[in-house]
């Protein structure tokens, strides 16, 4: 592992989300998992909170000082009818921490609580992608830590995504500012290799990538800025920051997410770690106004709209085709 001076904060958020991958795919591999409807309508499991517990314990135990900004809380856990979902979720957190009780689970997942901006912050999306996750195909656990509201250090497990180059499923993105973005297989977190963003120069060949729910980015919109650039083959559409991962690695070059109704603020755990992970592939990140991302706001991208992420050397064309598609 580096020398940096992030190494400390790398080597845990790396194992945090390593770990809190196996509770998400044990929960994965049995039938029937809980799933609440949370007040926004979007669906929580007891996988969300199992994995939030897992990280907010690993990061506050080393770093007491910082605080997290995630996604969960645990207002749903301690209501008197979801006793049993509790029960679920202490089920899984003891199969990492045997003598866990329901009480430390709870606390754990409050360590994530924090809403305000502070010089050292740490962001946590437990289970990004619940729907996909839902549907058993690509969710992340996604951990970064924001340092004067720049993203210093990234995490990023993938555990559905797999490869053309073996057959190994499950991996952990990771990047330190500066010192390049790497893979490593979940199976063996501790092989990490160089990743590179695609040298692809030419847009018409460029295969870009977006969500799955057309709820969280316009698809009309996305095929009228590929027909803009040229581009006749499909988008390939996977849930999560494994888009993030997939441009990281070079198996895609540009990622769009298209604000599908005004009012939605994009959250920093959502995308605060695909985008170190990009970025220090030789990528580029930027809102669909072509500003720089401000991590600097708290728990909101509140000033920015949306997201453009390429491979960095078609970045100016894909701004430019977004603008003259205009929505
Ligand atoms: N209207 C909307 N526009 C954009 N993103 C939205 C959205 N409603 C929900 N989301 C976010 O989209 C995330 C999933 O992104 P994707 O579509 O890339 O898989 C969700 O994360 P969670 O699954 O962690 O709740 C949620 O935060
Ligand atoms: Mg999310």
């Amino acid at each position: 592992m580096t020398n940096s001076s992030y190494s400390e904060e790398l080597r845990i958020a790396i194992d945090a989300v390593v770990e809190a991958s196996k509770i998400c795919r044990h929960i994965q591999s049995t039938e029937g998992f809980s799933e609440l409807s949370k007040n926004d309508k979007s669906p929580v499991t007891v996988a969300d909170f199992g994995s939030q517990a897992v990280v907010c314990k690993a990061i506050h135990e080393a770093f007491p000082g910082d605080p997290i900004i995630a996604e969960e809380d645990s207002a749903a856990l301690r209501l008197p009818d979801q006793i049993s979902l509790l029960e679920r979720v202490a089920k899984e957190v003891k199969t990492l921490f045997p003598t866990a009780t329901s009480d430390d689970v709870l606390a754990w997942i409050d360590q994530g609580v924090s809403r305000d901006a502070a010089p050292r912050t740490w962001t946590l999306d437990p289970i990004d992608g619940t729907k996909g996750f839902l549907r058993k195909e690509q969710y992340a656990v996604a951990l970064a830590l924001l340092v004067d509201g720049q993203v210093e250090v990234a995490a990023l497990a993938c555990p559905n995504l797999d490869t053309s180059e073996s057959d190994e499923i499950g991996f952990v993105f990771s990047a330190v500012r500066g010192e390049g973005a790497f893979v490593a297989p979940l199976s063996d977190p501790n092989d990490r290799q160089p990743i590179s963003t695609s040298g692809c120069t030419v847009a018409s060949q460029a295969r870009f990538c977006e969500s799955v729910e057309s709820g969280h980015s316009d698809h009309s919109w996305s095929s009228d800025i590929a027909h803009e650039l040229g581009i006749s083959r499909d988008s390939v559409r996977l849930d999560s920051q494994a888009k993030y991962a997939v441009v990281g690695r070079g198996e895609a070059e540009i990622y769009l997410r298209l604000p599908t109704k005004p009012g939605y603020v994009e959250k920093i755990w959502d995308h605060a770690a695909g985008c170190l992970v990009i970025e220090e592939a030789g990528g580029k990140v930027t809102d669909i106004h072509g500003y720089p991302l401000d991590f600097s706001k708290g728990a909101l991208l509140a000033d920015n709209q949306g997201v453009i992420a390429t491979n960095g050397v078609l970045h100016e064309e894909v701004v430019a085709a977004v603008k003259k598609c205009n929505g």
